[in-house]
C-alpha cells in the first residue's frame, strides 16, 4: 500500500502560509506530500527564513523525509512581498483550490489540507468568495458541509458558517439544522469513530431564549428539531444556554458542540487550543483539514509564525485518511 498523498494548499502568498509550508521540510511526516504553491515564492521565503531545503517537482510524490519538499508548482501572477495584499494573486489562491479539489474528486490525492487565505483580498479582486468550506461545498457539488473546529479537547461545529450576524437568525431554519446536525453525527461516527455521538446544541439567543422572552428560535426552530433528531436515535442536549454550554460540558462531558453561529462557538475552542487547532469539512466527499488561525500579514517572513496548527491538520487528515483505507 503506497503511503497516503496530501495536498497541502499553501494559501495567501503574502501570508503565513509559505512560511508554515517550508516549515514542514523540516518535519518527518508518515505520508507523500505535495505542496500545492508558487515554487520560486517557497524558495524565497524558505531563503528569507534561513531554511535549506531541497524542493522536489515532478508527476511521482516521493515518500515526504526531513530535508526536502515536493511542491506542485502554480505560478502566482505577480510578485509577492510578505505581508502586502496583492488582488492580482487572487486567482492563483483559487487555482490552488481549484487543482487541490479536482485530486481529491479523482482520487489522486488522498486528503487536502488548506493553508489560509484571505478571504477579503480575493473578494477585491472580484470573486465572490466566504471561505474555503462554502467554495469547495459549491465546486465539488457537494450541498450542504458542515464546519467544525477542533482543539483543547473540544469538538465545536457551527450551524452558520461565514454570515454577518444580522442574517444569522433568519438563516436558523428547520430544514438547515436538520441537516447540519445530520451530516455533523453521520462523520462523527464515520470519519472519528464514536458509535452513539453525544452532541450539546447551542441556544441562539441569550439564555435561550429565557423562555421566549429572549427570542422565540429556541422553542419554534431548535427544540422541535431536537426532538425530532431524538426520536430517530440521536443523543442530543439542548437547546442549552451558549454562555454556560461550555462549563457544563467540563463535568457532562459530550463529543460534539453545536454552535448557532461563528462566534459563538470559535473564540471559546480557539481560546482552549490557538495554534494547535484543527478545522475540518464534514460532508465534503473527500477530506480536508486547514489550520485554525488566519494570514497572520504581521508575521509572514518574520520567522515567528508557528506551525503547530498546520502540523495538526495533516495529523488528522492523515488519521481519517487512514482509517478509510
Ligand atoms: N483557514 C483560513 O483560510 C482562515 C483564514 N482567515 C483569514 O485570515 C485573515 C486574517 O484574519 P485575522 O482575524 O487577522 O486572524 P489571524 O489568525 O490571521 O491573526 C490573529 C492573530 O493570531 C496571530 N497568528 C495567526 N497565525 C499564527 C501562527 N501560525 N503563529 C503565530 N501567531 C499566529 C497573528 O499574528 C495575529 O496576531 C482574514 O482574511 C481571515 O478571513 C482566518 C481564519 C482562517
Ligand atoms: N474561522 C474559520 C475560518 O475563517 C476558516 O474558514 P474556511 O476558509 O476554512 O472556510
Amino acid at each position: 500500500m503506497p503511503l497516503p498523498l496530501i495536498a497541502v494548499t499553501a494559501g495567501e502568498p503574502a501570508g503565513v502560509g509559505p512560511d508554515l509550508c517550508v516549515a514542514l521540510s523540516q518535519q518527518a511526516l508518515p505520508c507523500r506530500l505535495s505542496v500545492l504553491g508558487d515554487l520560486e515564492v517557497l524558495r524565497s521565503r524558505a531563503a528569507r527564513l534561513g531554511i535549506a531545503v531541497e524542493f522536489e517537482a515532478g508527476d511521482a510524490v516521493p515518500a515526504h523525509r526531513p530535508g526536502a519538499l515536493h511542491v506542485r508548482h502554480i505560478p502566482a501572477a505577480s510578485r509577492v512581498t510578505p505581508g502586502t495584499l496583492d488582488s492580482d494573486n487572487s486567482a492563483h489562491v483559487l487555482a490552488l483550490l481549484d487543482a487541490a479539489l479536482a485530486g481529491c474528486m479523482n482520487g489522486s490525492y488522498d486528503a487536502m489540507v488548506t493553508a489560509p487565505v484571505h478571504k477579503g483580498v480575493i473578494n477585491d479582486a472580484g470573486f465572490a468568495f466566504t471561505g474555503h468550506t462554502e467554495y469547495l461545498a459549491d465546486h465539488s457539488g457537494t450541498g450542504r458541509v458542515v464546519m467544525m473546529l477542533v482543539g483543547g479537547g473540544l469538538r465545536v461545529a457551527l450551524a452558520t458558517t461565514h454570515l454577518p450576524l444580522r442574517d444569522v437568525a433568519d438563516a436558523i431554519t428547520a430544514p438547515l439544522l436538520a441537516e447540519v446536525i445530520r451530516i455533523l453525527h453521520a462523520d462523527l461516527q464515520r470519519k472519528f469513530g464514536i458509535a452513539a455521538p453525544r452532541i450539546a446544541v447551542a441556544g441562539l439567543n441569550p439564555h435561550a431564549g429565557e423562555a421566549g422572552h429572549l427570542g422565540r428560535e429556541e422553542i419554534d426552530i431548535i427544540a422541535p428539531v431536537l426532538e425530532r433528531l431524538r426520536h430517530e436515535g440521536m443523543d442530543l442536549v439542548g437547546p442549552q444556554p451558549a454562555d454556560t454550554l461550555f462549563s457544563r460540558i467540563r463535568h457532562e462531558p459530550c463529543d460534539a458542540v453545536l454552535a448557532m453561529y461563528h462566534d459563538q462557538g470559535l473564540p471559546v475552542l480557539k481560546y482552549a487550543s490557538f495554534g494547535a487547532g484543527v478545522n475540518v469539512t464534514l460532508g465534503l466527499p473527500f477530506i480536508r483539514t486547514s489550520v485554525d488561525h488566519g494570514t497572520a500579514l504581521d508575521l509572514a517572513g518574520s520567522g515567528r509564525a508557528e506551525v503547530g496548527s498546520l502540523l495538526a491538520a495533516i495529523e488528522m487528515a492523515l488519521e481519517m485518511a487512514s482509517s478509510e483505507r
